[in-house]
């Protein structure tokens, strides 16, 4: 027989009954006040089903008590009652009703029932201390086009291995897209009124930073297929928000413009005028009001730009000298508000005395890279330097589009904060536009088919992963439209003003919408091309034959 560790008998000492169990008592007690806690969380954590258990006792009960019948005429009402609110308010229906049940469903079946399989499958999962650690699915929320499930990573994890296994996990959950965002993607709502206060107080927590938490966005259907409408002139521009398309989890896109330059990237023909021209829709009302100025820049003699001639305070396309000369005097311009703000501001806020000046270029390679002329191009580049280095909190903002993102064509273009990736031609185009390790981060920009015209890569405000987007298409008539109703109005400074061309005014057509009357082209914005050979160049790439309506 073994000796006991402790030989009370030998050593005269009694067993300290009293101490060995208040020490049992004590560790129950704090074991069973731990499962306490946890089942209180976690019965918060679910706060959602509440109602449902709740409702599923009260029917238990009743049917107890009284039968089958009451469960029939509750139904029958419901279904009533769901079929005026379908009828009357078929939005909030489907919003409060329909994407509701279409989460629950999404939710169990197919992310809680297949989760830890596809988690392992895809290699997410973590082995420690002999058991494994699964990350945590916290949420499910589904729109029309996407789920977004929100999940906390295991400890030893960081998003780029999300990034790296986004198309294994798409196929597992049965999509073909798997967006990863390693932050939140909403912003925290803006508050009025007299709880302001107290629900501001409550957002900071609700929307605090989480860095282990990741967003998995899948794309179940593609939205982005279809050709995105304009969208309604804002009466004011937002220059913090300007809505210029639509993002593939159909919410509206909007460009931050306000202290940046933008530089538009695409292969030819994928788009990039769009772009442009859902710039100056938004910014439309500003243009007329004098708040917004813009200056445009048309290398291509015209081809994209000459058509919306009178929103353009100033414009050139046939000649490089004057266009150098536009660009000497946003300098100028520049340098005068610099002046004036110096001591004052950090950045400079539109006033129709001291507007926003935007100077759009279409083909800005054209200037930089296949200009002949020697010293024009350095004159350009020189200013093209100078505004972009220390324009933006002026307010004299540069949009630019290219077809090549190289440095050696746009040498100019790390000093665009803000570029759009559309259609490319080269994989590694879009790391030099978007950034290093964009593409890797899921910004396939060169896998957007060429019927996806319009169709970008763009990064949203403080995340580092891009999101897809697709501009709204601006048709030749809406753009003549906008022309006549939007014109520019006469600058008061002391650059020398071109005044616009005549356009004929939209004319109503008795019901309160305009229909523009085309005027023959003048000699100088006439197409190069024929219509029959532009009308070829889209037919095989635009689903609808190069029609988009
Ligand atoms: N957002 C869009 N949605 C649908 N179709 C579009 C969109 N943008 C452009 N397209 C179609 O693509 C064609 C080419 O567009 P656009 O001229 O804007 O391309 P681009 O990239 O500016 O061409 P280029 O390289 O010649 O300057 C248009 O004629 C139009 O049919």
């Amino acid at each position: 027989m073994r000796a006991p560790l402790v030989n009370f008998r030998r050593l005269q000492v009694a067993t300290p009954w009293p101490l060995v169990w208040t020490v049992t008592i004590a560790f129950l007690l704090v074991r069973l006040a731990v499962a306490v806690v946890r089942l209180g969380i976690w019965a918060l954590r679910h706060w959602r089903a509440w109602p449902s258990v709740a409702l599923v006792l009260v029917a238990v009960d009743v049917q107890q008590s009284r039968g089958w019948w009451p469960h029939l005429l509750v139904l029958l009402v419901l279904a009533a009652a769901g079929g005026v609110w379908f009828w009357r308010g078929r939005d909030s229906f489907h919003r409060l009703v329909v994407l509701r049940a279409v989460t629950v469903w999404r939710r169990l079946w197919v992310y809680r029932r297949q989760w830890h399989e596809a988690m392992t499958l895809c290699g997410l999962v973590k082995k420690y201390d002999g058991g494994e650690k699964v990350p945590d699915l916290l949420a499910v929320r589904c729109s029309y086009a996407t789920d977004e499930v929100v999940l906390r990573m295991p400890r030893g994890q960081n998003p780029e291995a999300y990034h790296k296994a986004a198309r294994d996990l798409a196929y597992s959950f049965g999509t073909r897209h798997c967006r990863v965002f390693s932050g939140r993607r909403q912003a925290p709502p803006v508050r009025s009124g007299r709880l302001a206060w107290l629900l501001r107080r409550v957002d900071a927590i609700r929307f605090r930073d989480r860095p282990r938490h990741v967003w998995l966005v899948f794309i179940r259907r593609d939205p982005l297929t279809r050709i995105v409408a304009p969208l309604p002139v804002p009466a004011r521009p937002d220059f913090t928000a300007l809505p210029l398309g639509l993002r593939e989890d159909l919410a509206v896109y909007c460009l931050r413009l306000l202290a940046t330059h933008v530089l538009v990237g695409g292969a030819t023909r994928m788009g990039k005028g769009s772009v442009i021209w859902s710039l100056l829709r938004a910014l439309a009302a500003g243009i007329r009001s004098g708040l917004v100025r813009v200056w445009a820049i048309d290398p291509k003699g015209g081809m994209e730009l000459s058509i919306g001639r009178p929103l353009f305070s100033r414009y050139v396309d046939d000649d490089w000298t004057r266009m150098a000369d536009m660009l000497d005097d946003a300098v100028t311009r520049m340098r005068a508000r610099q002046r004036l703000l110096r001591g004052k501001v950090r950045v400079h806020t539109p006033t129709v005395d001291e507007p926003l000046i935007v100077i759009v270029i279409d083909e800005i390679a054209a200037l930089l890279a296949y200009l002949p002329d020697s010293d024009i191009r350095n004159r350009i580049a020189q200013s093209l330097g100078l505004l972009l280095s220390q324009g933006a909190g002026l307010g004299v903002l540069v949009v630019a589009a290219t077809q090549d993102p190289r440095k050696e064509v746009v040498s100019v273009r790390d000093l665009f904060p803000t570029r759009i990736a559309l259609g490319l031609t080269e994989r590694g185009h879009v790391d030099l536009l978007l950034g290093d390790g964009a593409r890797d981060r899921g910004a396939l920009a060169d896998q957007i088919p060429l019927s996806a015209k319009g169709v970008a890569y763009v990064l949203l405000d403080g995340q580092p992963e891009p999101a897809r987007v697709r501009f709204s298409y601006i048709a030749d008539d809406v753009i003549r439209d906008m022309a006549a109703t939007f014109p520019a109005s006469p600058e008061m400074s002391p650059e020398p003003v071109e005044s616009p061309a005549p356009v004929k005014p939209a004319r109503s057509n008795g019901n309160g919408r305009h229909t523009y009357r085309p005027t023959p082209p003048r000699q100088a914005s006439a197409p190069l091309l024929p219509p029959s050979l532009l009308n070829a160049l889209d037919l095989n790439t635009t689903p609808n034959g190069g029609d988009p309506r």
